[in-house]
């Protein structure tokens, strides 16, 4: 018995690094096939099929290197132990038969030792075997551990989790662990702040179709990025029912804007309101509901257009008149009839089967029937061409009609006819006001305008 345990301590330290090397190598080869076809564009526009090809198989490669050398750990231990106990047995044979044949033994006594030590062989290679299991069950193991303690937690949006998940009181004990165990003992006290004071939805509905969304001396970093301030005292009135146009040099901060408004992340100093009330008096989940957001690359879902379409509203009946009349109203009607199965059309995957103009003409028809009082739209005429911006235009004119509505462009002609242009620099906002009267200030916006036009030229 003592060899035995020897031979599993052995085992149990050799085989631990070749279990952990085997499951990296899957787990690498694994992430390098699903970040080459989610990233399948960028590939394709960088021609890097064959580089993602031979990245592949040198991972294959590796994976089998490493399967070749557990296999052969696992056969040279299996090999041992049934040399080991065959061995035993012969030894039991042996000095059994010279006992009986001394008569100091009976010869049923020998029999009966052979069928325990049958049965002990077998229970001990069970108990290899299964410390072999165990062995890749600890390596699976610590590598998540070390992914997880690798990661660091957005405390932004960790907190939003959080209080989504007390609000909806999950009793889940292992979520609980994970949840409350952080050291950020001032963010749970806030929590609990905020989440005895939530206020009702109707209420925000109200607010955000009559009040204005005003950021108020706002501070941010990511939390990644702790020491770089992105806003810095940043203010800006959206006032009810109009449209502002944000604009700056890239890496102003814009975006970062938009991401508050979204609330994907909270501000770290100052705070947003909305007809007066802090937006962090309202469910997350709520708040999604008032704003609508329409980027260069909106997402569509493998699901046929008119489920895309209805997609705003998940909880709500959707009546096929409304898709239609939102989609009539986002100029897409014309396209979608001409599908082959028209309105019950699959999109594929990420709506790869439609042109960028129509996938995002599909996303404003479901932001028209989502009919979110605030609007943000994050270049969202960007990356078409003439006819498309055209089409898509118009159709954003009528989704903006009386919605608080932010607008971010990096083509000037596109926000000429803001209620108000905001300027934005090093996380501040440093000039305010219609088309006309920045050009008459004679600054930054001027000389934006100024250097658009050459280029035009
Ligand atoms: N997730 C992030 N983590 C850390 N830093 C970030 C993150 N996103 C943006 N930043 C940084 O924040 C700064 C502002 O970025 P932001 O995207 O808001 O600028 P922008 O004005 O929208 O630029 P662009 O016009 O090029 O889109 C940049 O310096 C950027 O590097």
């Amino acid at each position: 018995m003592l060899a035995v345990s020897v031979l599993v301590a052995v085992y149990k330290r050799s085989t631990a690094p070749v279990y952990k090397a085997h499951g990296l190598a899957q787990a690498t080869m694994s992430d390098c096939v699903s970040e080459t076809f989610s990233a399948i564009r960028t590939v394709r526009s960088f021609s890097g099929e064959k580089r993602q090809m031979s990245l592949l198989g040198s991972q294959i490669l590796a994976f089998q290197r490493s399967g070749l050398k557990l296999g052969t750990f696992k056969s040279i231990n299996e090999s041992i132990t049934r040399v080991a106990v065959y061995i035993s047995l012969l030894a039991l044979y042996c000095l059994g038969g010279s006992k009986v044949k001394t008569g100091e033994l009976a010869v049923g006594t020998v029999v009966s030792f052979i069928g325990y030590t049958f049965t002990l062989t077998f229970a001990v290679q069970g108990l290899v075997n299964t410390f072999g299991d165990l062995r890749g069950t600890f390596a699976a193991v610590d590598r998540i551990n070390s992914i997880l303690n690798a990661v660091d937690i957005d405390e932004a949006l960790a907190y939003g989790l959080e209080r989504d998940i007390h609000t909806k009181k999950v009793q889940d004990e292992n979520l609980r662990l994970f949840l409350s165990s952080g050291p950020n003992v001032n963010v749970r006290h806030l929590d609990n702040y905020y989440m005895s004071d939530l206020k009702s939805t109707n209420n925000l509905r109200t607010l955000t179709w009559a009040g204005d969304v005003c950021l108020e001396d706002v501070h941010f970093a990511y939390p990644l990025r702790p020491d770089v301030k992105v806003l810095d005292g940043l203010s800006l009135t959206l006032n009810s029912g109009t449209v502002t146009a944000l604009v700056g040099s890239s890496g102003a901060g814009k975006s970062t804007v938009v991401q508050l408004l979204a609330r994907f992340y909270e501000p770290t100093q100052g705070r947003i309101t909305v007809g007066g009330e802090d937006v962090r008096m309202f469910d997350k989940s709520e708040w999604a509901r008032v704003v609508s957001i329409v980027n260069q690359e909106p997402v569509l879902f493998s699901l046929s257009v008119a489920e895309n379409i209805a997609y705003g509203l998940p909880n709500a009946h959707v009546s096929k008149d409304d898709i239609i009349k939102a989609v009539k109203a986002a100029n897409a009607h014309d396209f979608i009839i001409s599908l082959p199965q028209g309105y019950d059309t699959l999109v594929g995957e990420r709506g790869g089967l439609l042109s960028g103009g129509q996938r995002q003409r599909v996303a404003i028809a479901r932001s028209l029937l989502k009919n979110a009082p605030i609007l943000i739209l994050d270049e969202a005429t960007s990356a078409l061409d003439a006819v498309s911006e055209r089409l898509v235009q118009s159709a954003l004119n009528r989704l903006m009609k009386d919605r608080t509505t932010l607008v971010i462009a990096h083509r000037l002609s596109t926000v000429q006819s803001a209620h108000q242009i905001a300027v934005c620099s090093d996380g501040k906002i440093i000039e305010l006001g219609t088309h006309s009267e920045l050009v008459a200030q004679n600054g930054s916006y001027a000389s934006l305008v100024g250097t658009q036009r050459l280029a035009f030229e």
